[in-house]
């Protein structure tokens, strides 16, 4: 039998998918519908003639853990073993990251002993928080906030200040939105098995079976604690756009899908700016609230939990200087929401991945991300802010924060709209109501993409695959 599968949305996630789908034989064809001039989605990186690269996305990706050892695989398969840049866990870049507090940078503890004492920004050593949660009862509700739990089980201070700007440094979120179960199921798990947390997690441990590979056995004898690729991460969504092009995947950019209908013998009709096509299944690796908009009135329940879905805006800066001016070393710093709530963070490039700096003389990349939850409230319209204001704002930031006094030799602004999902509480129940309706109603569609089951680049590559998996029956791991 001839089968159309169309993916729609050519970021890391419908490019994962492209990638294993082409390997089934019962698939003759597939699709892939991009609506804009370029493939890789946020994956986005800018090489400069002097050799210098800036991300304006993901910049890094974990190794460890079922996730991190999939997307090594893929890695290999796609043979850019010797592409890879990795971080080893004794680096700076591995061992230091700062919170910027008071107005000042402090260190967070990397060792036992910065955990005993009480070291600023905190009144009181860290391990005293770890106490508490021997003692706290469980929670008694299905979701709350993150703040809620870590203060219920933690105290205040840590939920406050650390876990505030953990949230702004991963999901661009307020943690006193966004859902624990969603975000960080490991600790939701925890709780409900062990009671205790720190017991959980210690007794816990992913018992997934671990993919192997000569790569993998690499990362873990060498302790990588992260990766990069040469010439940034776009050297994957790359490696992946040449892969499925060989392939035979039919790739249309500046495509965007305008509307989905369903057929009489239950296949999509998928409406392009010119024309349609039809599928008999259907990937969406588009933004919740994009497909919400493009669904038949038959599936309004399901378009209204999709839609609640949001993301937030995130301008990322990408700064240049010449020499070295850094003051301290490390991965960069964050900033919770009380001490500023519009600027996230300043990721420290040049320090993790100097590969990335230009040739021939020394430089410091810095990026500054701006806004997040807090885009809106704080800068307004995100059509009408101006560059030129984000810039400033930048390098003030640089300037204030880390001391730079100097005129950044470059400099590149770009407002990533609604670039990052928010799983805010109750996140797991509009899921749970939207794979329902899929199932119930037979629908030949398959939902992957940053806005359900993980943001990182990671959770998206697995996650694609397990889906395609499952569309074909194979068992999962
Ligand atoms: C600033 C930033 C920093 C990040 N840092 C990290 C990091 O360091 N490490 C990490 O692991 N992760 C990081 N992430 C997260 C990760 O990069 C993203 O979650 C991931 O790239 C999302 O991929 P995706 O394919 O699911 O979605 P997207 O990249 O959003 O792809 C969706 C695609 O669909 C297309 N599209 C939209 N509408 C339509 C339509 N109607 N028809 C057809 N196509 C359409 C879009 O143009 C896009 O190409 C970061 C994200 C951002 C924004
Ligand atoms: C300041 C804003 C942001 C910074 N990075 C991101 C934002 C919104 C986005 C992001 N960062 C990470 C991920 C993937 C998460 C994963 O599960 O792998 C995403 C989507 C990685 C990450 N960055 C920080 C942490 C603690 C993590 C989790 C993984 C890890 O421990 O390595 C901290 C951090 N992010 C930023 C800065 C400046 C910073 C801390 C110093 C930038």
């Amino acid at each position: 039998m001839q089968r159309t599968v169309v993916v729609a949305g050519g970021g890391i996630s419908g490019l994962t998918a492209c990638y294993h789908l082409i390997k089934d034989v019962t698939v003759s064809k597939v699709i892939l519908l991009e609506a804009s001039s370029r493939l890789g989605g946020w994956m986005h990186s800018t090489r400069s003639d002097d050799g210098a690269t800036f991300e304006h996305g993901p910049r890094g990706i974990r190794p460890a853990g079922v996730v991190g050892k999939n997307t090594l695989c893929m890695v290999s398969e796609l043979g850019l073993e010797k592409k890879i840049l990795p971080v080893l866990r004794n680096h700076p870049a591995s061992k230091n990251r700062y919170l910027y507090v008071n107005k000042t940078l402090h260190k967070l503890p990397s060792s036992i002993g910065g955990v005993l004492r009480t070291i600023p920004p905190f009144t009181k050593p860290l391990f005293t928080c770890g106490l508490r949660d021997f003692v706290a009862p469980r929670g008694s509700t299905e979701d709350e906030s993150i703040h809620d739990f870590i203060t219920r089980r933690f105290g205040k201070e840590l939920a406050d200040i650390v876990i505030d700007s953990l949230c702004r440094g991963v999901f661009a979120g307020d943690s006193r939105a966004l859902s624990l179960r969603a975000c960080f199921p490991f600790l939701y798990e925890a709780e409900r098995k062990k009671r205790s947390v720190i017991l959980g997690m210690a007794t816990g441990g992913d018992k997934r079976p671990q993919p192997d590979s000569e790569l993998i056995k690499r990362s873990t004898q060498e302790k990588w604690s992260q990766w990069s690729l040469q010439d940034g991460l776009q050297t994957l969504s790359e490696a992946l756009e040449e892969f499925i092009k060989q392939k035979g995947v039919e790739v249309h950019k500046n495509t965007p899908v305008k509307a989905l209908e369903r057929t009489a013998d239950n296949r999509w009709k998928i409406l392009l700016p010119e024309g349609s096509i039809t599928a008999d299944h259907l990937f969406s690796s588009l933004p919740a609230k994009v497909l919400s908009q493009l669904l038949p009135p038959f599936a309004k329940t399901m378009a209204a939990d999709l839609s609640k879905i949001s993301s937030a805006t995130v301008a990322v800066v990408n700064l240049e200087y010449d020499g070295d001016v850094m003051p301290v070393s490390g991965f960069g710093h964050l900033i919770p929401s009380f001490e500023d709530p519009v600027l996230l963070g300043i990721v420290y490039d040049s320090l993790a991945f100097p590969e990335h700096n230009r040739r021939g003389s020394k430089s410091t990349r810095l990026t500054v991300m701006l806004g997040g939850a807090w885009f809106e409230r704080v800068l307004g319209d995100p059509d009408t802010v101006s560059a030129e204001k984000l810039l400033h704002l930048a390098k003030e930031a640089a300037k204030e924060q880390l001391g730079i006094q100097g005129t950044p030799s470059r400099t590149i602004v770009n407002l990533n709209k609604t670039c990052i999902p928010q799983y805010t509480v109750g996140h797991y129940k509009r899921t749970e109501s939207i794979f329902h309706f899929i199932k119930h109603h037979n629908l030949p569609l398959s939902l992957i993409g940053a806005s359900y089951e993980g943001v990182s680049v990671n959770d998206c590559i697995y996650n694609a695959r397990k889906s395609v998996q499952r569309l074909f029956g194979k068992p999962k791991d």
